[in-house]
């Protein structure tokens, strides 16, 4: 039998943050997955249900938001846009992030090359008035529950709290602080009419966090890598539940200790499509997110260290860094029509073309 999900319940991390760390600390160790209970199960329908209105309309429509005009790779994307190690993803999507009021372009000389992710989202405000309320309310929702998770990893790891709190800002950008480089997906993967599965998104870690995802209640395709390379299929879940996952820079600060876990999106035969609102939690974009101690750790109860760890596949520190290297892996098209300065290498880092490296003086 293939292990299945721990199960933990947001209202632990009150009752008894004692043993709700002890559950995530083996949660986030042993297969870096599970699921979540929670009290805002009305908030993730209502942006459920605006997703579904969205993804209902004409193409024309949903192209009024259209991501190919975003250097920052966001917007809407149709079908065959996004692929994952070079394989097309079977799944249309509007992707989101933190926004900035002083947008950053390749033009501007102070900044650094991540810099030009800051920026505004396209919201389909003429076409669903509720839309962006909705999907707002939620991700608010969301980063709250991030927020205790959070430092529940820290209690979990011996660590105090604040000093990876002092990395992350609010949801929204004010004259007094940063935000969070938080990101989110809202995804339709449509309906599949053949016999032998169809990839919905291939097999990938998280480059930020910790992901949260509120799923569609009926459909199912989500699936974990377990340690031993078996595939196990998360189950349907109710919008009372979350289902949460190690990114790579959650496995960067614990040292290996909690694992980002790959996981992928297989469509089996359905006439529903499935929808999903993926949560990318994050720091701050400029931050530098580096190792804690090891020696303050707990039992290491899981085989290997640095499992999953791929020659092809750079871990970065710096959030702004890791960011990049993901959106502009899965998103070529744009990367080359608003970044032809830049070159992706092979493991993800992204250096300046030579010609446009600043020359130095001796
Ligand atoms: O749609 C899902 O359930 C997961 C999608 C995912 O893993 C991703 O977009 O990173
Ligand atoms: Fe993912």
């Amino acid at each position: 039998m293939p292990p299945k999900l721990p199960v933990l319940n947001l209202s632990l991390s009150t009752r008894n943050p004692a043993l709700f760390a002890e559950q995530l600390r083996s949660a986030c160790h042993e297969i870096g997955f599970f699921l979540i209970k929670h009290d805002h199960a009305q908030t993730c329908e209502v942006a459920l249900e605006n997703a579904r209105e969205f993804f209902n309309r004409e193409e024309k429509d949903k192209m009024s938001i259209g991501y190919e005009n975003s250097p920052a790779f966001r917007g809407y994307m149709p079908i065959g846009v996004e692929n994952t190690s070079g394989d097309i993803d079977f799944r249309q999507q509007i992707e989101y992030a933190a926004e900035y009021h002083d947008h950053r372009t390749r033009d501007d000389k102070r900044s650094l090359v991540y810099h030009r992710l800051r920026a505004s989202n396209p919201w389909p405000d003429e076409i669903i008035p509720s839309f962006k309320p909705a999907i707002m309310a939620y991700v608010e929702t969301i980063f709250e529950v991030a927020g205790v998770l959070r430092n529940a990893m820290c209690t979990a790891l011996n660590v105090e709290p604040k000093t990876l709190g002092r990395h992350f800002g609010p949801v929204y950008q004010s004259k007094n602080s940063e935000p969070s480089f938080w990101s989110m997906k809202l995804v339709s993967y449509p309906p599949w009419d053949d016999e032998s599965p169809r990839q919905g998104v291939g097999s990938h870690t998280d480059s930020n966090f910790l992901t949260l995802i509120c799923q569609d209640p009926t459909e199912t395709g989500l699936q974990v890598q377990s340690h031993n390379g078996e595939w196990i299929d998360v189950p349907a879940t109710r919008t009372d539940t979350l289902v949460c996952n190690v990114g790579e820079l959650a496995e960067i600060w614990s040292a290996g200790y909690f694992t980002a876990t790959p996981h992928r999106v297989a469509r089996k035969k359905s006439q529903q499509d499935r929808i999903s609102l993926p949560i990318f939690y994050n720091p701050k974009l400029d931050a530098i997110i580096n190792p804690i101690d090891k020696n303050n750790f707990p039992q290491w109860d899981r085989l290997t260290e640095n499992q999953w760890r791929r020659d092809d596949n750079h871990l970065m520190a710096s959030v702004g860094e890791n960011s990049f290297k993901s959106l502009a892996r899965s998103h070529p098209a744009v990367f080359e029509r608003h970044h032809g300065d830049l070159v992706l290498l092979k493991d993800g880092r992204v250096i300046m073309r030579r010609e446009e490296r600043p020359t130095q003086s001796r």
